[in-house]
C-alpha cells in the first residue's frame, strides 16, 4: 500500500467515525433542540426553536462530468465518490476551474452528471431538489425589496402569510439581522447582504446547504465572523453541508471533512486527490499545531507552498487572535 493510500484510508475510516457521530448528533428532534441551546449560549442571542427538516444524508457516486466543446468532449470530472453524512460539514477545495461548482450544482440538481449518480437520502436528486438549497459569493438579493421581503422569498410556496412572518422573524434573529428588517439591500453591509442570503437559503428549511464561496467576496474580519456565524446556524438548523471555498483556513475551521480535487497526469477530469478528516470540535484554535500541520498537507496538495497565493487559493491565518 502506498503512503497515499494508507493516508486516504485512515481519512476514509475516520471520515466514517466524523460521519456517525454527525449524524447521530442530527438524528432526533431532542439533539437539534440542545444543540440551538448552545447555539443561543454562545452567542448570546434569542432563536426560536428550530423548524429545520432533518438533515439528509448526501451520496454523490461514481459522478462524472464532461462538457461539450468544439473539439469535442471536455472531461471536467471524473469517477467522484463521496458519500456525506446527515449533518456533516464537507468542504471542497481545488484549483480553480478543477470543477468544485460543478460538483456543488450536480449535487443540488442544478446540473446533471455524464456519469453516476447523486443521491440525497438514498433518492435520486431532482432538478432544484427542493430539498436542498444553494448559496452564492453574490447575495443575489432584490435590490426593491426589503430585507425581511429578501428571506421570504426563499419560503416554501405552501407557507401560510402568518407561518411565512414567523419563520421570517426566526430567520432574522438567528443571523442577527431582527433591527434590519425594513432596510432594503442597499442600506446594509456586504456582511449583511449575506447573512440575508444565507438566511433566504434557510427558509427554504433545506436538508442540505450547498455553498458556494459564500465569503468569498467579504473582507477578512467579516469573512471570519460569517464563518462563526454559519457554525452557530449548523449547530441550530444541522443541514448537511457542502461548502466550495478556496479559503484552506476557512475549510479547516469550518469542516468535518476537507475533499480536495485535482488532475492525475494524463487522465483528463479532476478527481478526489486527497480527503482530510479534521479533529476537534468548532470553533477550533486556528493557531494549533494541528491545524497547521493540515493546512500544510492542503497546500502542498494544491501544489502551493505555504506562503504562497497561487492558481486562486487563499489564505487568512496570518491573523492570529481575531478581537471579537
Ligand atoms: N455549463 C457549462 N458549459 C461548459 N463548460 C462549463 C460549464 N460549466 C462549467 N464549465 C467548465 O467546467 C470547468 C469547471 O468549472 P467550475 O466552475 O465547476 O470550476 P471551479 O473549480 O468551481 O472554478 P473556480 O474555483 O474558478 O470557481 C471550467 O473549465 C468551466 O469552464
Amino acid at each position: 500500500m502506498t503512503a497515499a493510500s494508507a493516508i486516504a484510508r485512515d481519512a476514509s475510516a475516520a471520515g466514517r467515525a466524523n460521519a456517525e457521530t454527525a449524524a447521530k448528533s442530527s438524528s432526533t428532534a431532542a439533539t437539534r433542540t440542545s444543540a440551538a441551546d448552545a447555539a443561543t449560549a454562545a452567542t448570546g442571542t434569542t432563536t426560536a426553536a428550530s423548524s429545520s427538516a432533518a438533515a439528509a444524508p448526501v451520496s454523490l457516486r461514481g459522478i462524472g462530468r464532461a462538457f461539450a466543446s468544439q473539439s469535442g468532449d471536455r472531461q471536467v470530472l471524473r469517477d467522484i465518490d463521496l458519500e456525506i453524512a446527515a449533518g456533516e460539514i464537507v468542504a471542497i477545495l481545488g484549483p480553480s476551474g478543477c470543477g468544485k461548482s460543478t460538483l456543488l450544482r450536480i449535487a443540488g440538481g442544478l446540473d446533471q452528471p455524464t456519469q453516476g449518480e447523486a443521491l440525497i437520502d438514498g433518492e435520486a436528486v431532482k432538478p432544484f431538489d427542493p430539498r436542498s438549497a444553494v448559496g452564492f459569493q453574490e447575495p443575489r438579493l432584490l435590490p426593491w425589496r426589503t430585507i425581511a421581503d429578501n428571506v421570504a422569498l426563499g419560503l416554501p410556496r405552501s407557507t401560510s402569510r402568518a407561518a411565512g412572518r414567523e419563520q421570517v422573524a426566526r430567520l432574522l434573529d438567528l443571523v442577527g439581522l431582527a433591527e434590519f428588517a425594513g432596510h432594503r439591500p442597499r442600506e446594509v453591509s456586504g456582511g449583511m447582504a449575506q447573512r440575508t442570503s444565507l438566511a433566504r437559503a434557510l427558509a427554504r428549511n433545506p436538508a442540505v446547504l450547498l455553498l458556494d464561496e459564500p465569503f468569498g467576496a467579504l473582507d477578512a474580519l467579516t469573512r471570519l465572523k460569517m464563518q462563526d456565524l454559519l457554525l452557530d446556524v449548523h449547530a441550530a438548523e444541522p443541514a448537511t453541508v457542502l461548502l466550495v471555498t478556496h479559503d484552506v483556513d476557512e475549510a479547516l475551521q469550518l469542516a468535518d471533512r476537507v475533499i480536495l480535487l485535482g488532475h492525475e497526469p494524463e487522465t483528463p477530469g479532476a478527481v478526489v486527490t486527497q480527503t482530510i478528516v479534521v479533529p476537534g470540535h468548532r470553533p477550533r484554535d486556528r493557531g494549533s499545531a494541528e491545524l497547521a500541520e493540515l493546512r500544510a498537507r492542503l497546500l502542498d496538495g494544491l501544489g502551493i507552498d505555504r506562503h504562497g497565493s497561487a492558481r486562486g487559493i487563499e489564505t487568512t491565518t496570518t491573523i492570529p487572535h481575531y478581537p471579537y
